[in-house]
């Protein structure tokens, strides 16, 4: 290689999101004679050297930052974990990681961090995730929150305020918010946002000035409905912190999560734009829907769609066929499920008031199947909540002259609040 094409290749462009899904983290396998991603799976390492360990152990107390060569312990890092930390890193444009057990511990390590420099109070925006709300509401970690709208922001500031959190798209009305005035609002107090539902695909919040990203990584970034974990994409001053949280408390991502999740990522730009072209075609669909109240769909496009029906919600995820009535998004298999019943339960009606979550309200994960069939599957659906609501047989059979008159035709609701 000439010395003119070795700067051609060091002065290489940043590499797409779609490239970085399939090869950050994996830099180094072809040096290793390897095209799949190894999987470690040890709990502990053999170290021989006793005293060089203490001083590796006392430079991770003192500091949080990885360790070089093998990790001690499980509980400090682990190899296959750190390739899912480093791709996200990317994918997100962030300095660093850190991946946990699941997105309530990667949301109460960040919470706890915080605590731990005496900034207790906490700034949010409703709705957010239940148990999200739930962990803030109910103080359980010690924190206090002040729940305001995204103009209220800045005046709930106080000098013991330690984080600002929000969720755009929201969890479960998809309302959305300018993330670039949002952050503006929170001078110096960093920003975390919530991204479980846009995922780095369609939005990398700390292009907007936001400090920290919290995933749910157990929905899209895994994709299958089949691993379990949370992660939060940050400055790498703020990761030491949350990798000394998570050695001291313990709720680390399993190897085998951590495999999963990079092997999720790879398919992660392919799904999504997949997914929220069937979502944002349903989401059209039901707002032409006479059954259908409300619909929304955020401006930033996703494969989740909300929608309000004017009969029974609960007869709609009984009536469901193809679709799975389960909690739950993010997977190639498209699921409903009632926010009021399951995912908002715990923060009660009054509160789910305040954050527009109504009791009619169902929210779909759209999947990979072909979308006349999932229209054939929500159609025979709706249906059966119109004849639940009118205390008719279910039959399925469409009775038009029972349906309320139909509303003005509708666009999907997007963003607002
Ligand atoms: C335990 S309920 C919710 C799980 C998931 N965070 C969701 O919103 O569906």
């Amino acid at each position: 290689m000439t010395k003119d094409s070795m700067d051609a290749t060091s002065a290489a462009p940043p590499r797409s999101p779609d490239t970085e899904a399939v090869h950050a983290g994996r830099e180094d396998l072809a040096a290793l004679g390897l095209h799949a991603v190894p999987l470690d799976l040890s709990t502990t390492y053999p170290s021989p050297d006793s005293r060089a360990e203490a001083a590796r152990l006392d430079e991770f107390a003192a500091t949080g930052a990885r360790l070089e060569g093998p990790p001690v312990y499980a509980r400090l890092d682990n190899p296959t974990v750190a390739r899912f930390e480093t791709a996200l890193a990317r994918l997100e444009k962030t300095e660093a990681a850190v991946a946990f057990a699941s997105g309530m511990a990667a949301l109460s390590a960040v919470l706890l961090l915080r605590a731990s420099q005496g900034l207790r109070h906490v700034v949010a925006v409703r709705p957010l995730y239940g148990c999200s709300d739930h962990l803030l509401t109910g103080g359980l970690l010690g924190t206090e929150v002040t729940w305001t709208d995204p103009a209220g922001i800045a005046d709930a500031l106080r000098p013991d305020t330690g984080l600002v959190m929000v969720e755009t798209p929201a969890n479960p009305t998809l309302a959305e918010m300018d993330l670039t005035a949002v952050a503006h609002s929170c001078g110096s107090v960093p920003l975390l946002v919530d991204n479980t539902f846009a995922t780095p695909v369609l939005q990398r919040p700390v292009e907007h000035g936001a400090r920290i990203v919290l995933h749910s990584a157990t929905k899209y970034l895994g994709g299958h409905g089949d691993v379990l974990g949370g992660v939060v994409a940050c400055d790498e001053e703020t990761a030491r912190g949350l990798r000394r949280i998570r050695f001291a408390t313990g709720g680390v991502l399993h190897p085998l999560a951590g495999y999963l999740l990079l092997r999720g990522l790879s398919t992660l730009p392919v799904r999504m734009r997949a997914q929220s072209a069937t979502a944002a075609e349903l989401a059209r669909r039901l707002a032409d829907d006479p059954r259908v109240a409300r619909v929304h769909y955020p401006a930033l496009g996703g494969a989740m769609v909300s929608f309000e029906v004017h009969g029974d919600p609960h007869a709609v995820i009984a009536g469901v066929r193809l679709i799975t009535p389960a909690v739950s998004l993010g997977s190639v298999d498209t699921l409903i499920q009632h926010p009021g019943s399951i995912s908002h339960r715990i923060i009660g009606e009054d509160d789910r008031r305040t954050g527009g979550i109504s009791e009619k309200l169902l929210r779909m994960s759209v999947g990979l199947e072909d979308v006349e069939d999932l229209w054939h599957d929500l159609d025979a659906a709706l249906d059966a909540a119109l004849d639940a609501a009118s205390g008719g047989a279910g039959d399925g059979v469409a009775d038009l002259s029972s349906r309320p008159p139909a509303p003005r035709r509708q666009e999907p609701e997007r963003a607002g609040r």
